[in-house]
């Protein structure tokens, strides 16, 4: 793995990057917690803008990024809109998804977007990405305009076998993404070492950074042990979780920096 240095911070190097996510509906629910996360430990914040009531509006998701930017000039913007089959509660159609992503990559004010590995492909072919994805064109823009897209792929039922796990993110390298991002659901404990080995192993052998959590509460030390296993980047939150595990961020700060060799 070849770390990436994004406006002056480094991912996939020593501690990993800590990311707290903003899920608030309106504009003063989003500003507040902005206000809030400006005295807390992170790297990026995540703007979760699934869960923003006015998603619809162009004007406003550039304004809360223009907020944001500005409240937090020193944290990483990464945008994301999570739809329903992946967990959130974005409800768009994927010509809608493309375009909102679209509208925020030619704005120029994130530095980071999540898009979706499988956006627009049929589930029951899911090697299909790499030739057919409609993200192909929005992954070449981003290209252009200097921002990194993650590609992410999400399973809150289960964790895939390993070998699928380390299939899925070198098909999200082929595509040509930023960094590589995986988070699934662990249904015993064997499902949380199969997502630490697939890191392991994505990490030696890809050359993106990659991000990779098993999720709920038999997860939770993926989310500390990044540092050891090849994930760049963990969730912590200030406030409501973005999805089932996570730990508080100032906590998981100094478990980062205990952990630390
Ligand atoms: O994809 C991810 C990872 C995540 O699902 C987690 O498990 O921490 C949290 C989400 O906000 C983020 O978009």
């Amino acid at each position: 793995m070849k770390p990436l240095t994004i406006r002056g911070k480094k991912l996939g190097e020593g501690i990993p990057k800590l990311c707290i996510p903003i899920t608030g509906r309106d504009e003063p629910d989003i500003l507040e917690a902005a206000g809030r996360i400006t005295g807390l430990p992170h790297d990026v914040i995540e703007w979760r803008a699934d869960h923003f009531r006015n998603v619809a509006k162009p004007e406003e998701v550039r304004k809360i990024l223009a907020q944001l930017r500005q409240v937090l000039p020193g944290s990483l913007i990464l945008f994301t809109f999570r739809t329903m089959q992946e967990g959130g509660k974005g409800d768009l159609s994927a010509e809608d998804y493309l375009a909102l992503n679209e509208m925020v990559l030619r704005s120029g004010m994130a530095d980071l977007l999540d898009l979706e590995l499988y956006t627009g492909t049929d589930p029951a072919m899911p090697e299909d990405p790499l030739s057919s994805s409609p993200l192909l064109p929005l992954l070449s823009l981003a290209r252009q305009k200097g921002t990194y897209v993650i590609l992410s792929s999400h399973d809150f039922e289960k964790t895939p076998p390993e070998a699928e796990l380390l299939s899925r993110l070198s098909l999200m390298e082929s595509m040509g993404c930023g960094i590589a991002k995986l988070a699934v659901m662990p249904r015993t404990k064997k499902d949380v070492l199969a997502l630490l080995s697939a890191t392991l192993r994505a990490s030696e052998s890809l050359s993106c950074p990659i991000i990779t959590m098993s999720m709920g509460p038999l997860g939770v030390i993926s989310r500390a042990a990044g540092e050891f296993f090849g994930s760049c980047l963990t969730f912590g939150t200030a406030g409501q979780a973005s999805a089932p595990g996570q730990l508080d961020a100032e906590k998981l700060a100094g478990i980062l920096r205990l952990l630390h060799t």
